[in-house]
């Protein structure tokens, strides 16, 4: 083992001598910068990722009949002559580590799993691929169970653990599935749908880095506690190239902080809100009652109905996003109302004449609209648009419009909503103050109000044009200089250097996930959805959006659906987008809650949806679940005797949403790190603890139609031990538990 980290040191070595290497050179052309940064973050990355893997650098070693032996670790690495000694999970030739079984050893004698404390070997199980001397695993055999038993014991930590040691071969074959197409993960709680996803994310990167490194991979998640949860997974994977968000933090600029009740999310969540969004724009788009009648300077500038009206529908013709067709709009308008400038003056003019009785040269009859060239329909144009008056009434015909702006507004008005929603939409759901905070149902059709509204990016492009010229002068002078005065000192050019380097793109020296992140219309190359029975269709369609090529792994369990906006099935979410080009493969082993907590899951599955399956437990030997009838003041003191009985793990108190606050005050805030976290059904999604108290049952099941999806999310979190809390009556489904009745 020494030897495998006495090159870990080494590639540490020479990765940090090479960035000292590129930061010491300086001066050169901008492509010689841009070289130089790249190469900086190409060594900064491998540096974090040498340093990530410090801790359980190689796990296993497998045995061929040829009497080779290879060393499978966390990264790939290489001795002085170039020979592997040590090989990436992810490579093709761990696959058999992960894949071989007493049926199907694929090759190999032996397969060890190596436990390391630090730097030094503490345990080893070794697996003999005997035929004779095992029984015929069936597909679920599960492989390496030692490791895989020693694994699950250990306590939880409040951040997800890898499990690249113990990976097993029916999670194997999501993680390595082909990056084309969509994959969806179907797994009952506890079957490492999240680590398997994880882990495929990594394996992707490395297996397509080429591609995947310029594009990132995208990692959506139910709420930002759960991301946190699993944030140390692909840094220790030795990833650094992702992005991971909830549904609520896609748009850029807007943080989702409320939430919506059912009702409201369902009705958001809806498709047909595609075309509500889209007709509420078109309201947008107006023309006048009458004639458009602007007041300037005492003229009545006057615009016929049916010239606005065809000025409207040519503009609406171009097929521009909004933001676009106004400036469209906004010049033949301008022309239009420059035109009828003249017709007033003309008018008015006449009307002196009338009055300056007399004077022959001003009984000419004038036509003053009809002189008007192109160039002076411009400059009046151009004059017209200085004017307050002008611009309001344009804004008001055909406004600029923000997607917050547009929403915000769409939501407020039930004028509106009334005359775009389709019937059979139950739009009063949806109205709410014009300032009311954003929710993550919210941010869907920001996202559709944005593709509609279009982003003008012209400035931008413009600004950065100029950037890069402005840099090329500067590296230009700096020459100069140096020629002029024939002082060849690098600190001249180092300089200019830093001067032109600042004028740069903003996107120098960013990496792809900064930019990814930043940016709404960013197309990634794969996507991974989590715990993604929770979306909305709104919410696919902003997906979808976000992955042109179609590449996805989509995790999630139909049986764990809290969101009355969330899939019934995967077919009904992925149909519209993939017309069935899609597979699912099915995990069905629950590698966290014991058999004897499982058992009562069951039951409330059974209770609310009896066409779905419980995984099968691995686990066993956990405590009895018991219930306690139990004023929720007195829960400190059973936390308390929880803690002491699981010794040095966490303690989850998974509440109803309506007894959150009252249960959180009687704790010390806390951070998942915390011994004792609280939460509610929501927020615990995907999370789990070593115990679990479930506090009122019978306000989780009645808090929305999902109720009975909830119970069975919240009861399924635990690794050892489960103790549901209520007062008056336990509901049926959970008349399987001891009771111990306190009061
Ligand atoms: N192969 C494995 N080796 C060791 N531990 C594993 C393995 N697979 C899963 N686990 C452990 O099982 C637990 C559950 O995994 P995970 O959270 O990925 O399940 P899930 O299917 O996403 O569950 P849920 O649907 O409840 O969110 C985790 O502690 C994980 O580390």
């Amino acid at each position: 083992m020494s030897s495998l980290y006495g090159r870990l040191d080494v590639a540490r070595e020479r990765a940090q001598a090479a960035l000292r290497e590129v930061y010491a050179r300086a001066g050169g052309s901008r492509q010689a910068m841009v070289e130089r940064e790249a190469m900086a973050s190409e060594q900064a990355r491998r540096l974090a990722q040498l340093n990530a893997v410090e801790r359980g650098l190689c796990f296993g070693r497998i045995d061929d009949g040829a009497g080779r032996s290879t060393y499978v670790g966390r990264i790939g690495l290489r001795d002085e002559e170039h020979e592997s000694v040590l090989i990436d999970w992810r490579a093709p030739a761990a696959r058999p580590f992960y894949v071989a079984t007493a049926t199907d050893p694929g090759g190999l004698v032996r397969r060890r799993h190596l436990h390391l404390k630090d730097r030094t070997v503490v345990g080893i199980d070794d697996e003999v691929f005997d035929l004779e001397g095992m029984s015929d695993g069936d597909r679920r055999t599960l492989v390496g169970e030692a490791a895989l038993l020693a694994a699950l014991r250990r306590g939880r930590t409040g951040r997800m653990g890898d499990v690249v040691a113990t990976i097993q071969t029916e999670q194997d074959r999501v993680i390595r599935a082909s990056l084309q197409g969509a994959l969806v993960v179907q797994g009952g709680p506890g079957t490492g749908k999240t680590v398997a996803a994880l882990h495929r994310a990594a394996y992707l990167l490395y297996t397509h880095r080429a591609t995947l490194e310029r594009r990132g991979v995208l990692v959506v998640g139910p709420n930002s506690m759960f991301l946190r949860y699993i944030s140390q997974v692909l840094p220790a994977l030795g990833e650094t190239q992702v992005v991971m968000t909830t549904v609520g933090e896609m748009f850029p600029g807007v943080r989702a902080s409320a939430s919506d009740g059912p009702a409201t999310a369902v009705v958001k969540g809806d498709p047909r809100m595609a075309d509500v969004v889209a007709r509420a724009l078109e309201l947008r788009q107006r023309a006048p009652e009458g004639d458009l009648v602007v007041e300037l300077d005492g003229l009545n500038l006057r615009v016929p109905h049916e010239t606005c009206v065809r000025l409207r529908d040519r503009a609406r013709a171009v097929r521009l996003p909004h933001n676009m067709a106004r400036k469209l709009y906004v010049t033949e308008l301008l022309k239009e109302l420059a035109k009828a400038e003249a017709r007033a003056l003309e008018e008015s003019l006449h009307i002196e004449e009338l009055v300056i009785e007399g004077e022959p040269e001003l009984a000419q009859p004038l036509d003053l609209e009809g002189d008007l060239d192109e160039l002076d329909l411009e400059l009046a144009s151009r004059r017209l648009w200085g004017e307050p008056e002008i611009r309001r009434a344009v804004d008001d015909l055909w406004p600029e419009l923000t997607p917050q702006r547009l929403i915000s507004e769409m939501l407020a008005s039930p004028e509106t909503l009334w005359s775009v929603a389709p019937s059979g939409l139950d739009w009063q759901e949806l109205l709410r103050p014009v300032d009311a905070p954003w929710t993550a149902g919210d941010v869907p059709l920001l996202d559709e109000a944005a593709e509609l509204l279009g982003e003008d990016d012209s400035e931008r492009r413009v600004a950065s044009r100029r950037a890069s010229q402005e840099q090329a002068s500067e590296e230009l002078y700096a020459r100069e200089v140096l020629q002029v005065t024939g002082v060849l000192e690098e600190g001249i050019f180092e300089r200019a250097d830093v001067l032109a380097e600042r004028h740069a793109d903003e996107g120098l020296g960013l990496t792809t996930a900064d930019r990814a992140a930043a940016d709404r219309t960013w197309a990634y190359g794969h996507v991974i959805v989590d715990e993604a029975q929770e979306l909305s269709a709104m919410a696919w369609r902003m997906i979808m959006r976000r992955v042109p090529a179609k590449s996805l792994t989509v995790v999630g369990d139909l049986a764990q659906t809290g969101s009355a906006a969330g899939a019934r099935s995967w077919g009904e979410v992925l149909d519209p987008y993939l017309e069935g080009r899609w597979r699912e493969e099915r995990l069905l082993v629950n590698y966290r809650t014991p058999v004897e907590i499982m058992t009562v899951a069951a039951d409330v599955l059974r209770a609310f949806a009896p066409d779905q399956e419980p995984p099968e437990s691995v686990r066993e030997g956990g405590s009895r679940p018991r219930a306690a009838r139990l004023p929720v003041a007195a829960l400190p003191g059973l936390v308390a005797a929880e803690l002491t009985s699981i010794g040095e793990g966490r303690v989850g108190v998974v509440t109803s949403d309506a007894r959150h606050a009252e249960v959180a005050a009687l704790f010390p805030e806390g951070d998942l790190d915390a011994p004792v976290v609280v939460l509610t059904v929501r927020q615990a999604k995907g999370l789990e603890f070593d115990a679990v108290v479930v506090v009122d049952p019978a306000g989780i099941l009645s808090q929305s139609p999902m109720g009975g999806q909830d119970l069975y999310v919240a009861v399924t979190r635990a690794t050892r031990r489960l103790t549901v809390v209520y007062e008056g009556e336990l509901p049926e489904v959970l008349s399987r538990l001891t009771s111990e009745s306190t009061t």
